[in-house]
């Protein structure tokens, strides 16, 4: 069987973006792991999989699975493909879409330059919503890792991100501490590990390692939970600039429990293939 698919990227954090609205893919764990490989496979850190919707309140369902083939709930950077995706592949001509994810439905705009504006939900700060063991929320938590203890902000975006504050992303000790985080029992479904240094209140410097994937180049979903864990902490304006090693994205929080995280920032293809599986 022949699958046509997109690369895709957001700030360099990579996609195989799969049309199953006109294509029949049966995907799976193991399939995407082989597609996400960088040596066996096409690599990517995610593969997105567009599909029509289950309900007539969306336009589309989209399917998220980390490079590792755990299947996922959210994507920032992913949605602003998906709406690059399914325009530039005539699936529709709107220029404002809803989705449908695990983590619950999303709505984007794609702007007149061809940036997309996501309305990524409210984040979350109740432990049960990453799920994060904890007796209480509360805005920081520390736990005590075999380096120390070490404290974070945990925030759900629809998929869990614990943000450590650093003093510089240059020198913080991403790929020690992001897996010790992971693998922490207090996350029994793992966690996004976000390192933040605030600039100024308008300005972000954040490193992801991601669950199921690693560090990456950029991440859509850290970037809003690190502006909401800053805001809620009283460190960061409402309008931030987050720049990410990949490159700058706008989030907009204006906090309080209704509000949802805007973000902003581009969708870029890289080439279209064909796959024999
Ligand atoms: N790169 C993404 C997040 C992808 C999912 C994440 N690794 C998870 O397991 O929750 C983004 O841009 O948000």
């Amino acid at each position: 069987m022949t699958v046509k698919f997109t690369k895709m990227h957001g700030l360099g954090n990579d996609f195989v973006v799969i049309d199953a609205v006109t294509q029949r893919v049966r995907m799976s764990p193991e399939l995407a792991r082989q597609l996400a490989d960088r040596h066996f496979g096409v690599g990517c850190d995610q593969v997105l999989v567009v599909e029509p919707p289950h309900s007539p309140e969306t336009d589309f369902c989209y399917r998220i699975f980390n490079a590792d083939g755990s299947e996922v709930e959210q994507c920032g950077n992913g949605a602003r493909c998906f709406a690059r995706f399914v325009r530039d592949h005539g699936l529709t001509m709107k220029r404002r879409i809803s989705v449908e994810t695990k983590g619950g439905a999303i709505t984007l705009r794609v702007e007149p330059d061809g940036q997309v504006t996501v309305n990524m939900g409210r984040p979350r700060f109740e432990p049960t919503a990453l799920p994060f063991q904890a007796d209480r929320a509360r805005k920081r938590y520390t736990l005590e890792l075999e380096d120390g203890p070490v404290s974070f902000a945990a925030v759900s975006m629809g998929n869990p991100h614990a943000v450590i504050r650093v003093d510089s992303v240059d020198s913080a000790p991403v790929a020690r501490l992001g897996p010790a985080l992971q693998a922490h029992p207090a996350f029994p479904k793992s966690v996004n590990v976000g390192f933040m240094e605030v600039v100024r209140r308008d300005h972000i410097r954040l490193r992801v390692f991601e669950r199921g994937a690693g560090e990456t180049l950029a991440c859509g979903t850290g970037a809003c939970a690190a502006v909401a864990a800053g805001r809620q902490l009283g460190w960061l304006a409402e309008r931030v600039r987050v720049d990410l090693p990949g490159g700058r994205l706008s989030i907009r929080w204006q906090g309080g429990r209704k509000h949802p995280v805007w973000m902003t920032g581009p969708a870029t293809r890289v080439f279209e293939g064909q796959l024999e599986l």
